[in-house]
This record gives C-alpha cells, structure tokens and sequence, in this order.
C-alpha cells in the first residue's frame, strides 16, 4: 500500500513591498518574495480529504500581508521569526513552519544637494542592486528558531591580482599557469547563526564587506583560497557567524588569441565566457563552534 512519508504545504510567491515611514518623507523598504510552509498534524486532508486542519494556503498568504503591516521589524530574519510565532501560537495541530524570504536590495539613490558638486541619499526614492538577500526561518513548536541568512547573484570581478600556478599537471592539461587574471564571480553563501541576539542587517552588511574586502585587498592564489578567507574574514567581523557555505563560480574571460593575427597581445582586450565556468564551493565552520 501507500504511505504517506512526509509533507508540509503553504504559500509560495507570496510577493510584498513593506514601506516603514520614519517621517512623512524619510522611508525604509522591504521588498520581498515570502515562501510559508506548514507542518503538523495535516495527514488526514492527504490521506481521507477530511480538510477540518487544513489552514488554507489563501489565509496562509493573508497572514503574510496582515503581520507585515501590523509588525515592526528590523530585518527580514525577524519578520521570518514573527510569522513562526504566529502560526505556532493560532494552530495548535501546526508543528513546524518554514518562512523563506528573498529579499531584493534596494539602495538610495544619490541626489545633488543643491547647486553644489555633492550627492546624498534621498529619503524615499531607491535603485535596485542585483543581489539578493535572503533568509530561511525555521520554528518549530517548543525550540528556538533557526535562522540561516544568505546572498545571491553579487556579481564582482577585479582586473588584477589574481594567479593561478602550482596546480597538478598532467598529459590532459593545456592550462596556462597565471600570476594576472581576471577573476569574476557570483557570488552565492549562506551562514547561520551561534545566537539568536543578532542584528541581521549589520551581519548582512558585513558578510559583504568581508566578500569586497578579501576579494579587492588580497591577491588570489586560487577561488579555493579566495573562499576561505572570505569565510575567516565574515567569522572574525561577525562573532555571530558560526557557519559559511559559498559556492563562486569562475566566470572565465580569456585573453584573445592576437597572435593568430600576428598582432601584439597587450593583455588589455579579454574575451569573457558565458559557459563552461569553474564552480567552487566551501563550507567553513568556526573553530571551537558552539552548535
Ligand atoms: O582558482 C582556480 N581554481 C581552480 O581549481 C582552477 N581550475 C582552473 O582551470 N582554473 C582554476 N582557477
């Protein structure tokens, strides 16, 4: 016979914009795609369609939108916190939910003051980056949360100061060893948390300035080695990190082949490729970690 292993349901693509007004003119934005899944006591809607639990997906999403205007929060993480809370406390047959938030970053843009050479950041008008914050929450009934942040799609590259040498070589190698490439990337983490008492955004803001920092200050030896130190570096800036994942794709672009033409190469006209691409990844825990 058939049995039911698993399962949990909600709502995905659940999409919000959140205006939190400081003043009348002085804004700050969430803006955010909200997965919310369920678990509990729901076998009976799977295995006799007795729907007498089943909080239908609808009220799921309205729950979204309800809790994000009667809430205050700071960071998406806490939002993902509150909607746990929420449906753990209103359902007593509900076990477990998942709160899955991917946050597009939004920037101010920079306005001229006046009639002077200086830009500020306006108060309520934004330029949308690329990359994308997200966060999963995960509740369940008498445990603490757990909250793992991420990023995706930070696309960088430098035009110096990474190499490539050393590397095993046998008779199927044609790479060329390099102390000047270019390295680009995208790159993808996730990190979790040794405690619940974080202020999201600032480890957010500063798991990107240790992915900038290491990235722009510090010669590449390989994206392997890249990696690791972007990990140190967001652990030693962030006591709360306990525990990066980072997946860097090597967005390769090749010098182009100037001597077929007989031409000079002057290592300045590059030719990037879309695939294949090298893919490394990495998770690093702290030393000594606490989970
Ligand atoms: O930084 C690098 N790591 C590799 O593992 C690798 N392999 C390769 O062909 N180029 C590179 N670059």
């Amino acid at each position: 016979m058939a049995t039911l292993v698993d399962n949990r349901y909600g709502k995905a693509r659940v999409r919000v914009l959140r205006v939190f007004r400081e003043s009348e003119q002085k804004h700050n934005i969430f803006d955010f795609d909200c997965r919310v899944l369920l678990k509990g006591d729901f076998s009976d809607t799977y295995l006799t369609g007795d729907n007498s639990k089943v909080v239908p997906t609808d009220t799921v999403k309205n729950t979204i939108y309800i809790l994000a205007q009667q809430e205050t929060f700071k960071s998406l993480e806490e939002f993902g916190i509150i909607l746990g809370k929420h449906f753990i406390a209103n359902y007593s047959w509900v076990s477990g939910v998942e709160a899955v938030m991917k946050e597009n970053v939004w920037r101010r843009v920079p306005v001229t003051v006046g009639t002077t050479n200086t830009t500020k950041e306006h108060d309520h008008s934004f330029q949308r980056d690329r990359e994308v914050h997200n966060c999963t929450v995960t509740s369940n009934r008498g445990k603490a949360p757990v909250v793992v942040s991420g990023i995706d799609d930070l696309l960088i590259m430098k035009t110096t100061q990474s190499g490539f040498e050393g590397y095993n070589k046998c008779k199927y190698t044609t790479l060329k060893e390099t102390k000047d490439r270019v390295f680009a990337t995208v790159v993808t983490a996730n990190w979790t948390y040794n405690s619940l008492n974080v202020d999201y955004t600032l480890a957010f803001e500063k798991f990107k300035q240790s992915v900038y920092d290491i990235f722009a200050l510090t010669y590449s030896k390989s994206v392997q080695e890249t990696l690791y130190l972007m990990a140190k570096k967001a652990m030693e800036l962030c006591p709360q990190i306990e525990q990066v994942h980072l997946s860097l794709p090597n967005k390769h672009a090749f010098g182009f082949d100037f001597a077929r033409l007989n031409l000079e190469n002057k290592n300045v006209v590059f030719q990037p490729v879309e695939e294949p691409s090298g893919l490394i990844e990495g998770t690093i825990k702290r030393t000594n970690a606490k989970l």
